[in-house]
């Protein structure tokens, strides 16, 4: 088990049997998909950010990121296996030639 793998068990144990008092990702699914929404947008934001101006802060700001997008599979009833099937059908296809595809 990657740490993916094993970040996103311990999320849905959370999401399944956590305490907001103890946990923030309980918190979170407490607070609802609005408010993980909300979270995964401002992490986002502050990747860009880092990217922009503080280079050296891109990895933390990217394990933010992701963790919020785990949070939010999670509270959607999806899963890192549902983007890596994704991920695994456009394997190969060029992004420009999908692009076409789509005003055909
Ligand atoms: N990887 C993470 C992780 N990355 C970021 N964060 C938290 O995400 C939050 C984001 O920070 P912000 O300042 O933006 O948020 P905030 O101000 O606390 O929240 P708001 O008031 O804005 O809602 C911080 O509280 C971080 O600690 C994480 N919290 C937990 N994990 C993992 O999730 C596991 C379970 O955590 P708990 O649910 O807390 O037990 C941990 O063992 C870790 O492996």
């Amino acid at each position: 088990m990657d740490m993916f793998d094993r970040l996103e068990a311990t999320i849905r144990e959370r999401r399944d049997a956590g305490d907001a008092a103890t946990s923030y990702a309980a918190s979170l699914f407490a607070r609802g998909r609005p408010k993980i929404a909300q979270k995964l947008g401002e992490e986002a934001v502050e990747t860009v950010i880092a990217a922009m101006a503080q280079p050296d802060k891109i990895v933390s700001e990217a394990a933010d990121l992701m963790f919020h997008l785990i949070v939010l599979l999670a509270d959607a009833g999806l899963s890192l296996d549902d983007v890596r099937a994704e991920l695994a059908r456009r394997d190969g296809v060029s992004g420009h030639e999908e692009k076409a595809a789509r005003a055909r």
